[in-house]
């Protein structure tokens, strides 16, 4: 397998609405994508854009903004945990996702559910942080068309 790009930062939040005015106020975001209901995955997804290195919004790393949705939120103790919010995991691209879970199965990695479809509408799939040196790790497959596997 082999690292691709960091797709996103998962930044768990009580409010997007707090967190959309801090990222525009504070941090002089300006691009941010409609807030959306993922239930299956039990969270409210909103997508801050970063500029890739050339400056362009579009390419760039997001801001992956959770705010708990239903009972059962995988991310409704973390946020018990740090009620103010805080960074939640990290997403790193891969090329084939079948290929990556079974790089991580031969290590023993712990891989948390089975591979279903994430925000971005590809295959995802976690693994558990106590695995990952500390770090919630998403691992996702590039959306296919993406031309910079090619380089
Ligand atoms: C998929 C849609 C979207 C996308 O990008 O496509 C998303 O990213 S949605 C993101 C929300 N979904 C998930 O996070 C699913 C995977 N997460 C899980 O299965 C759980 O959150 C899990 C297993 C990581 C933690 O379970 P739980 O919340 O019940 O907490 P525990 O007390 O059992 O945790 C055990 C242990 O892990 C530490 N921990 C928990 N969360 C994190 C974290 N985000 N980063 C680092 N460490 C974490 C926790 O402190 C416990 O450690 P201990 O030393 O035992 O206290
Ligand atoms: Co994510």
């Amino acid at each position: 397998m082999k690292l691709g790009r960091l797709n996103h930062i998962g930044v768990a939040t009580p409010s997007i609405a707090e967190s959309i005015r801090y990222y525009r106020e504070v941090m002089g975001a300006t691009k941010f994508h409609e807030p959306f209901d993922l239930e299956a995955q039990g969270v409210k997804v909103c997508f801050v854009d970063t500029p890739d290195a050339a400056g362009e919004l579009g390419k760039g790393t997001q801001i992956e903004l959770i705010e708990p949705l239903g009972e059962d939120s995988p991310i409704a103790k973390f946020l018990e945990k740090n009620p103010a919010g805080a960074q939640h995991h990290v997403c790193y691209e891969v090329e084939d996702i079948e290929d990556a879970r079974k790089w991580f199965e031969e290590m023993g990695k712990r891989i948390l559910g089975p591979t279903r479809i994430g925000a971005h509408g590809t295959p995802i799939f976690f693994l558990h942080p106590k695995d990952m040196m500390g770090q919630l790790t998403e691992i996702m497959e590039t959306p296919k068309g993406d031309a910079h596997w090619s380089n």
